[in-house]
């Protein structure tokens, strides 16, 4: 079976009939379902890095974005809690750091919090998480859920879509540079991080999963973790763009001024 070429995978999952008999099968379809649900492909994004939005609708996307960021160390110390193997939560404890910084060395959420301010967001109405979407909510909470609820395997698989990430913040650092006059290089500072931390941490993931997942089986559900967190990634958008772009924002959430 040529996993490039496959058909058969519905919103949710790989069809039963798709079966993969081994590790090279799966990268190959990891890499499909990468290249046709990643959220890099969005409308949203499309508008956002080709300067096409408004700072209001920016700021949107970066309130809603803190909580996805702000919520990753507390999905890494879920993950990491599913393991009784010290090798893999020795190996997984530094994304914790990344995010939450340490004493004295600053962390990806106050990198975050740079940007936030720098489009003009007060960090206390930030953090408080108050005004993000429902959807926002709903979405990065089923993202905990999942890795404390399935499996090890699939916990880590979930965090697959960071192989396509360093693409993403590339065009995303450029297109916001290039088109807004209220961004800067300063204010970019969390996705240069990225595009060095994400490699390290989706090679590793990558390794792993073909390494652990030995049946058709696991191997599936590995591709439906992917599935699953690549759905994650996408309502979040489309309820960005249904609030922001639409303009159909619900109540008690952010309103952009002016
Ligand atoms: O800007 C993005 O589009 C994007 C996507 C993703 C992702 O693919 O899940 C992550 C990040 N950024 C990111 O910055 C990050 O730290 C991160 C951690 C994880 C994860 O699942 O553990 N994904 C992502």
């Amino acid at each position: 079976m040529n996993a490039t070429t496959m058909t058969g995978i519905t919103a949710l999952s790989i069809g039963k009939d798709i079966r993969l008999n081994n590790a090279e099968e799966l990268e190959a379809t990891l890499r499909h379902i990468g290249a046709t649900r990643y959220h890099s492909l969005h409308p949203f994004h499309k508008l956002l890095h080709g300067g096409k939005l408004n700072k209001g609708q920016v700021q949107a996307w970066a309130l809603n974005r803190y909580y996805y960021q702000s919520t990753i160390p507390i999905k890494d110390a879920v993950v990491i809690s599913r393991f009784r193997d010290r090798a893999t939560r020795v190996e997984w404890r530094h994304r914790i750091e990344d995010h939450d910084g340490d004493i004295g060395s600053e962390g990806g959420i106050e990198r975050w919090l740079k940007l936030t301010e720098g489009l003009g967001l007060d960090t206390a109405y930030v953090e408080s998480t108050e005004g993000i979407l429902p959807a926002t909510r709903f979405a990065v909470e089923a993202y905990v859920h999942y890795c404390r609820e399935k499996s090890p395997l699939e916990a880590i698989a979930s965090s697959l879509t960071e192989l396509f990430a360093p693409n993403l913040h590339e065009e995303r650092i450029s297109g916001m540079l290039q088109h807004y006059d209220f961004v800067n290089p300063d204010i970019m500072s969390y996705f240069k991080r990225r595009l060095t931390q994400a490699p390290r941490d989706a090679n590793f993931a990558l390794d792993y999963v073909k390494t652990h997942a030995r049946t058709p089986e696991e191997r599936a559900s590995v591709c439906n973790a992917l599935i699953f967190k690549t759905n994650v990634l996408w309502v979040q958008l489309d309820a960005l763009y249904h609030a922001y772009v639409e303009g159909h924002i619900p109540p008690g959430a952010f309103v952009p001024k002016g």
